[in-house]
């Protein structure tokens, strides 16, 4: 497994405030990996140490092999990045700023930014001050990908776009990494992460709760729900991420080794019956926002190694 991003150990602080704490994770080269977290969980910072534009105050980041400290301005010249709020100069035309960017890399990449334009429809002589938010997403994406960068990182790329771009810049997340390379993505549009990412990480007030691909956590993660005839609710012999109850039937998402069979459950006295569902990413996603206890990150990243492995092949 080639290694497209090693982060150990890594912390931050802003004044009292921790971004990031002790938050370690490996990007195998080759997948979509999705950081998943609510406002303020720390993703924009992550990204930002990653291309070395903020130092970490502790622990190691690699990049393509490079160290993030050290080696950020060779880094930021062999990955593509699509900032939350890309700065475009507003005076250029589409086809102008593609001629002013292709003065920091090698040949074709003013040659690929038309055809990638082409492909996105983006009118090449439009200035960017009279695009739609949209075509400014696009020419950035543009940009960033036509150099063909072994790694992709994008901040927020699909938010305020409408379905179709939307899904063109989903597609073009999954040509790239079907070409072998790697696309580091940050969203809160979890139904969207949910069609595209092969690995998942959720933060939480900077710390990291989860690493896991996708699906061996829709493997492991299921929603049951159980109706008791008494009040006392039932025993489960599996991790607990979050219970409701309503009246005498009561819900849970639960993490248990893949195939275990909870139709024994009913063998419990007041179990009535036990229903199981596979829940969205977006239903784990809340779930895990919701419990309490940090899950233990060794074991994920144990099952990540594994699973990163069966992505490659
Ligand atoms: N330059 C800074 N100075 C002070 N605090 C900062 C700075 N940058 C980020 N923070 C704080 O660090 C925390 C993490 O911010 P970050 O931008 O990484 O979150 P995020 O997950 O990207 O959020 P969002 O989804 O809203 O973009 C937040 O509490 C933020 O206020």
């Amino acid at each position: 497994m080639t290694t497209a991003i090693e982060i150990s150990r890594v912390s931050k602080r802003f004044g009292n405030h921790t971004a990031l704490d002790d938050v370690s994770l490996t990007v195998p080269a080759g997948t979509v990996f999705a950081l998943l977290g609510e406002n303020g969980a720390g993703k924009t910072t992550t990204i930002k140490l990653l291309l070395g534009l903020e130092e970490a105050d502790s622990g190691s980041m690699h990049v393509l092999g490079m160290d993030c400290r050290r080696e950020a301005e060779k880094i930021r010249r062999r990955v593509g990045y699509v900032p939350e709020q890309p700065a475009l100069y507003d005076w250029m035309t589409a086809s102008e700023i593609g001629w002013f960017t292709a003065g920091f890399y090698p040949e074709p990449y003013e040659q690929e930014y038309r055809k990638l334009l082409e492909r996105f429809r983006v009118p090449v002589g439009r200035k960017i001050s009279q695009m739609s938010k949209g075509m400014r997403a696009k020419v950035s994406l543009s940009l960033a990908i036509a150099h063909q960068p072994e790694l992709l990182i994008l901040d927020e790329p699909t938010s305020g776009l409408d379905t179709l771009v939307r899904r063109e810049f989903l597609e073009s997340m999954v040509d790239i990494a079907a070409e072998g390379r790697t696309v580091l993505l940050s969203s809160h549009q979890i139904s969207e992460v949910e069609r595209v990412a092969d690995i998942v990480a959720i933060v939480r007030e900077g710390e990291l709760l989860v690493v896991e691909s996708l699906d061996s956590l829709k493997c492991q993660i299921r929603e049951l729900t159980i109706t008791m005839s008494g009040s006392r609710p039932p025993e489960l012999p599996c991790e607990t991420l979050s219970s409701r109850q309503r009246g005498r039937q009561w819900q849970f998402l639960v993490r248990t080794p893949e195939n275990t069979d909870f139709d024994n459950l009913t063998q419990q006295s007041e179990v009535v019956a036990v229903e199981t569902r596979t829940p969205s990413l977006e239903e784990i996603f809340v779930a895990y926002m919701q419990s309490d206890k940090r899950a233990s990150c060794t074991t994920e990243s144990e099952s990540l190694t594994a699973n990163s492995q069966e992505v490659e092949r």
